[in-house]
C-alpha cells in the first residue's frame, strides 16, 4: 500500500507567477480524495505534480516518504495518470491505446491483450476494442482513458475528469469503479467539477486560486469505513 503526501508545495509553470500556494493533502491507500474547485484554480496542477510531472518549487511531493524526482521515478512508484483530455492516440484503436501502455510497462502481448479486453469490457467498451480513437464519441474516449488508466493497476490512481462527458450512468460506473480500484487498496485522487462526485469521495480538497482549503478529511469518516 502506498501513500502520496503533499506538503507545502508551491509550484507553476516556467513563465509566471506559481499555480499553487502552500498546498498540502495526503492521499491515503483504500480511500478517494476529490480535487474540486473552479475553472483556473489548479486542480490538473496539483495532479501534475502528483504525477511527476511539475517540479515543486517550494514543499515536496513523496511517495512513501521519498521526494517524487520526475515522471520516471512516478512511474517505478507505480503512480497512474489518467489526463483531462484523455492522452490517447486517435489512429490506435481502443484497445491498442490500452495494449501499448500495457507492454510498455512490460507485459506480453497476450498478458496485455487479456488485461486490454477485461478493463474495456468494465467500462461497458467490450463492442469498440478494435475501433479507431478517432472513430470514437468523446465519452467513449474519455472512457477508453479509464480503462487504461484501471488496466495499469497503480499504487496510486490520479483521475483528471474523467466523468466530464458521461452520461448518468457511466458517470456512476466511473465513480464506482473508482471505489473499487480504492478497495483493493489502491490510494486514488479524483479532480472533479461535479459535487455529486465529490460527495462520494472519503475526501475533499476544494482549490480556490491555488491554495487549500480541506473541505472534508479522512479523518471525518465515521469510524470502521
Ligand atoms: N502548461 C501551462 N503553462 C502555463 N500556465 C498554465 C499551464 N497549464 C495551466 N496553466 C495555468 O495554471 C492555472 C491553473 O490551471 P489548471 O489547469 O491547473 O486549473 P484547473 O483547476 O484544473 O481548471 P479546469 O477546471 O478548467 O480544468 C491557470 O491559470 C492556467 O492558465
Amino acid at each position: 500500500m502506498t501513500t502520496l503526501v503533499v506538503d507545502g508545495l508551491t509550484a507553476g509553470y516556467a513563465a509566471g507567477a506559481p499555480v499553487l500556494r502552500d498546498v498540502s493533502v495526503r492521499v491515503e491507500p483504500g480511500r478517494v480524495l476529490a480535487v474540486t474547485g473552479p475553472s483556473g484554480a489548479g486542480k490538473t496542477t496539483l495532479l501534475r505534480a502528483m504525477a511527476g510531472l511539475l517540479r515543486p518549487e517550494h514543499g515536496t511531493v513523496t511517495v512513501d516518504g521519498a521526494p517524487l524526482r520526475d515522471r520516471d521515478h512516478a512511474v517505478a512508484a507505480r503512480v497512474v495518470f489518467i489526463p483531462q483530455g484523455n492522452g490517447l492516440a486517435a489512429i490506435l484503436t481502443a484497445a491498442e491505446n490500452v495494449q501499448v501502455a500495457l507492454i510498455a510497462q512490460g507485459a506480453s502481448p497476450t498478458d496485455a491483450r487479456r488485461t486490454t479486453l477485461d478493463a474495456l469490457d468494465r467500462l461497458g467498451l467490450a463492442g469498440q476494442a478494435d475501433q479507431l480513437v478517432e472513430e470514437l464519441s468523446g465519452g467513449q474516449q474519455q472512457r477508453t482513458a479509464t480503462a487504461r488508466g484501471l488496466a495499469l493497476r497503480g499504487a496510486v490512481l490520479l483521475a483528471d475528469e474523467i466523468t466530464s462527458e458521461l452520461d448518468a450512468q457511466n458517470r456512476q460506473k466511473v465513480i464506482d469503479l473508482l471505489h473499487e480500484e480504492a478497495a483493493r487498496g489502491v490510494a486514488v485522487v479524483m479532480a472533479t467539477h461535479d459535487p455529486e462526485a465529490a460527495a462520494s469521495c472519503d475526501a475533499e480538497l476544494h482549490l480556490v486560486d491555488g491554495r487549500a482549503e480541506l473541505v472534508r478529511g479522512y479523518a471525518d469518516l465515521p469510524a470502521g469505513a
